[in-house]
């Protein structure tokens, strides 16, 4: 994004944080990295198929648990069957970092402890709907970083998927936390801005975003 344009940090509704520029290059090259790894295997990122027939247009791959509409599991039941990547210290790390960077609180951020991440590629033409991520136990924030190409992030109310929402504009590196009272608002991604990332970070086109989130299941799946 044009350095010459300051972006503040914002809160953009009670609990949902917007800081812009959050991560630094390096992180957003080796985050590329990391999720290009994943998205070969063990399970394969791929379009999640919708209960109802239809595929969703963005990509998804999860590390931690898997997740398929609408539940959570060790096994991607619905791709190959194979247990997904583990849940990596480092990530956990990253989550509690963004927690602070987002609510400035130590305590709330030392207690984060994100146990799954979906990672979302959108190409030029994918959208998501809005939605709540609901499928989670747990109260605990969804911490979500994008890379590559700007989007618009639509954050709305808890009530309805309709108005009153915001607008924001995602771009390479900024972090978005959903947490507190917002934790459950209806969000979504109405338009990806095809060409407006930077190559340096190795996507050479499209958008990554990256959502860690505390399932609140234990280790059998209860
Ligand atoms: O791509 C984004 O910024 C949001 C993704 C999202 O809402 C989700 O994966 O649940
Ligand atoms: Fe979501």
């Amino acid at each position: 994004m044009d350095a010459l344009i300051p972006r503040p940090a914002r809160e953009i509704a009670p609990g949902a944080w917007h800081v812009p520029d959050w991560l630094t290059p390096a992180q957003r090259r080796a985050l590329v990295t990391a999720c290009r790894a994943w998205a070969t295997g063990p399970v394969p990122i791929r379009h999640t198929r919708l209960p109802r027939g239809g595929v969703m247009s963005v990509r998804t791959v999860c590390v931690g648990w898997h997740w398929q509409p609408y539940r959570y599991t060790r096994t991607a039941d619905d791709v190959n069957g194979l247990r997904v990547a583990e849940f990596p210290d480092w990530m956990v790390r990253l989550g509690r970092r963004a927690v602070l960077a987002a609510y400035g609180d130590e305590a709330r951020a030392q207690e984060y402890t994100p146990d799954t991440a979906l990672i979302n590629f959108y190409d030029g033409q994918a959208r998501m709907g809005m939605h709540q991520d609901k499928d989670e136990r747990s109260p605990a924030p969804v911490v979500s970083l994008s890379i590559g190409d700007t989007c618009v992030f639509r954050v709305g109310n808890t009530e309805t998927r309709t108005r009153p929402y915001t607008d924001v504009e995602l771009c390479s590196g900024d972090l978005f936390v959903l947490g507190g009272p917002s934790r459950f608002a209806y969000h979504g991604v109405p338009k990806v801005r095809e060409g407006t990332g930077d190559p340096d970070t190795g996507l050479a086109s499209g958008r990554l975003n990256i959502t860690m989130r505390v399932t609140g299941l234990d280790r059998t799946g209860k």
